[in-house]
This record gives structure tokens, C-alpha cells and sequence, in this order.
């Protein structure tokens, strides 16, 4: 039995990925939880033909979260407001992470166990807020944290295919580092299969990806940042965990992690400098993140200098994040 919850349902990721959710053969249960219009989305998709049993929860003065998550294996958590054009993703983090703060003060009363994927911006804070807060109740395993940076990952492997031709779903690029402009790093030279970008066409493609989310906030004018793109990527990467937990070998994907808390993941602390967190490769397993993957030894000069300004972006996104729940003294 795998029950699933959707934190922030009613919105426009929260939607589309709980229908991805409700239809998937891996979701026994499915609840959804939002600050409004969860009835009316959760009745729309109680209707559908699947074997998943959908509930959905309000407020109710903290027992609809305690109802949402009771028994949960899995959140995922969309909720916060999105980038209007001309805002950073950091700008979103005043309203954003004190959301991700609450909402994951409820899982670790109500399902210290699950495991925990952060959809919420600016991603490279709102997952040390979520560590620093199970660290506070004292279920953090890093193994079960993971920040989803798997819309990278999509968007990288289209627009590869932008440029060299042939199917988006032939090519596999591992997107390491964060997920905001900069911080982004994806290692062209490590896609799967071997492929050569044409050198007068790699920095725009490194900057399309970089800034891929930049092109839908602007061509939405005003009414929000990628949906329906980030359902299938978010779900995409809920799929491959549950797959892996039934028990499926070989699965692995980008993710931003504790590097401290994962296995392997030592390596990649040494490799950038000492940053807490930082996405790379990771193996999942059926306890959550197996093993972290380390493909930075094999960057090339031009991807080492993208890591260097990702690594300058992420230090402070990281403290930011952090020192909002647990303060250093100064
Ligand atoms: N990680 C990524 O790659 C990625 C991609 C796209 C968007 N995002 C981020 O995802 C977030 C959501 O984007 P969206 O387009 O769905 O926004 P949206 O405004 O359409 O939906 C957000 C939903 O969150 C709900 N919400 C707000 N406060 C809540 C709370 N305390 N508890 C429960 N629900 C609450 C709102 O009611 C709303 O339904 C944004 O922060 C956005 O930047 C991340
Ligand atoms: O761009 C945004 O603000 C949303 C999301 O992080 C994205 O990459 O599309």
C-alpha cells in the first residue's frame, strides 16, 4: 500500500501532478492538502477510474494536515507562490519559506517517515529549511530529503535535441548543482549516449537550460512559472522513487541532497567546496537515496568554471535557508 500525499494540490503544479499521481499504478491513496479548493479538486479526481483512492483536506485548524499526512509514504510539496517576470527565484523566498516551514513541521508530527520531495521555490533554500526543521524534531534522514531539480533534467534533454536533432528521449544529461539560473550545471559533456554540441552553439544551450524557466515565466506574462512541464518532471521523479522502492534496481536521478547524509555523498562535499547541499546523480533505492554519484572529477575546463559560480550562488542560498530556522549567533 503507498499512500501519497500533494501538499499545495489546488495550484498549478499541485493539479496536473495529482492527476499524474492519482492515475499512476504505484499510488494506492492519494491526499490532497491546500489552504483552498482542495474539495472540488479532490472530487473531481475521485471520479476517475483508478485504483487510487483520492481524499482531500482544508485547513481545519491543522487537523486537515494531520489528516493528509497520517500514514503517507510520499509528499510531494508544490506549495508557495510562483515568479511573476522580472523576479528571481529568490524573491519568492519571504512568502515561500515560511509555507515549506510549516508544511514540513506537519510532516515530521505526522509522517517522520515518508519521504519528502520539495517542489517549492527558490529550491537551493526551501530544502535546508525542510532539513533544518526534521533536524529540529529530530527525524531528518537525509536519505528521504530530496529538493526536485528533475524539470533541469527534461528541459536539458530537449533542448539538447533542439541542436543536435533526434528525440528528446534519447538523450540523458545529468544536471548537477541547484536550480536557479547559475547554480544550474549541466555536464554536456557526460550525456548519455556520447554527444558532441557544436562549440559555436554550447554556451546558449548551457544558457538555455540554465534559464529555461525564465522563457515560460515570460511567455506566461504575469499569471505564474512552469505547471505543467514541472507535473510530469515532478511525478517523473516520484515514479522513479517508487519504483525503486518496490524493489526495481538501477534507477538514478538528479537530485539536491544533504551531501553529509547520503552515501557517497562525502565525496561530492569535498568536490564543491564544503556546500551542505548540492544536486547530483543519485542512486535510489528502497530506503530513498542510496548512493550519491560524484561525475564532477570529469567536468571539462568550461563546466568547471560554470561549478565555481554555482558553488558561489549556492553558499549563500544554502545559509539563507538554514539560518531561517536554526540562527547562528553573531
Ligand atoms: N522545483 C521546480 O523545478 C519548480 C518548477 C516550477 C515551479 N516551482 C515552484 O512551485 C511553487 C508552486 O508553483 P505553482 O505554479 O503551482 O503556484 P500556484 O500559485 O499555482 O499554486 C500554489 C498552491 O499552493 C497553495 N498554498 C499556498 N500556501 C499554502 C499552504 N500554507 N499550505 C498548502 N498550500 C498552500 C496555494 O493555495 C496554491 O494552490 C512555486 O514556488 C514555484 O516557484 C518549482
Ligand atoms: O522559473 C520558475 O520560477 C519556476 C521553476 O523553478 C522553473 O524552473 O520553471
Amino acid at each position: 500500500m503507498v499512500k501519497a500525499a500533494v501538499l499545495g494540490a489546488s495550484g498549478g503544479i499541485g493539479q496536473p501532478l495529482s492527476l499524474l499521481l492519482a492515475i499512476s499504478p504505484l499510488v494506492d491513496e492519494l491526499s490532497l492538502y491546500d489552504v483552498v479548493n482542495t474539495p472540488g479538486v479532490g472530487a473531481d479526481l475521485s471520479h476517475i477510474n483508478s485504483k487510487a483512492k483520492v481524499t482531500a483536506y482544508l485547513p481545519e485548524e491543522g487537523k486537515g494536515l494531520e489528516k493528509a499526512l497520517t500514514g503517507t509514504d510520499i509528499v510531494v510539496i508544490p506549495a508557495g507562490i510562483p515568479r511573476k517576470p522580472g523576479m528571481t527565484r529568490d524573491d519568492l523566498f519571504k512568502i515561500n519559506a515560511g509555507i515549506v516551514r510549516d508544511l514540513v513541521t506537519g510532516v515530521a508530527k505526522y509522517s517522520p517517515k515518508a519521504f519528502v520531495l520539495i517542489i517549492s521555490n527558490p529550491v537551493n533554500s526551501t530544502v535546508p529549511i525542510a532539513a533544518e526543521v526534521l533536524k529540529k524534531h529530530e527525524v531528518f534522514d537525509a536519505t528521504k530529503l530530496f529538493g526536485v531539480t528533475s524539470l533541469d533534467v527534461v528541459r536539458a534533454s530537449t533542448f539538447v535535441a533542439d541542436v543536435v536533432g533526434g528525440s528528446p528521449t534519447d538523450y540523458k544529461v545529468p544536471v548537477v548543482g541547484g536550480h536557479s539560473g547559475e547554480t544550474i550545471v549541466p555536464l554536456l559533456s557526460q550525456i548519455t549516449p556520447k554527444t558532441e554540441i557544436p562549440s559555436d552553439k554550447l554556451e546558449a544551450l548551457v544558457k538555455r537550460i540554465q534559464f529555461g524557466g525564465d522563457e515560460v515565466v515570460k511567455a506566461k506574462d504575469g499569471t505564474g512559472s512552469a505547471t505543467l512541464s514541472m507535473a510530469y518532471a515532478g511525478f517523473k521523479f516520484a515514479e522513479s522513487l517508487l519504483r525503486a522502492v518496490k524493489g526495481e534496481t538501477g534507477i538514478v536521478e538528479p537530485t539536491y541532497v544533504y551531501l553529509d547524509g547520503v552515501a557517497g555523498g562525502k565525496e561530492v562535499k569535498e568536490a564543491v567546496g564544503g556546500l551542505d547541499f548540492f544536486a547530483v546523480p543519485v542512486e535510489l533505492g528502497p530506503t530513498g537515496a542510496v548512493r550519491a554519484t560524484n561525475p564532477l572529477p570529469q567536468a571539462n575546463e568550461y563546466e568547471k568554471t560554470l561549478l565555481e559560480e554555482a558553488k558561489k550562488g549556492l553558499a549563500g542560498n544554502i545559509v539563507k535557508g538554514t539560518e531561517f530556522i536554526t540562527p547562528t549567533s553573531k
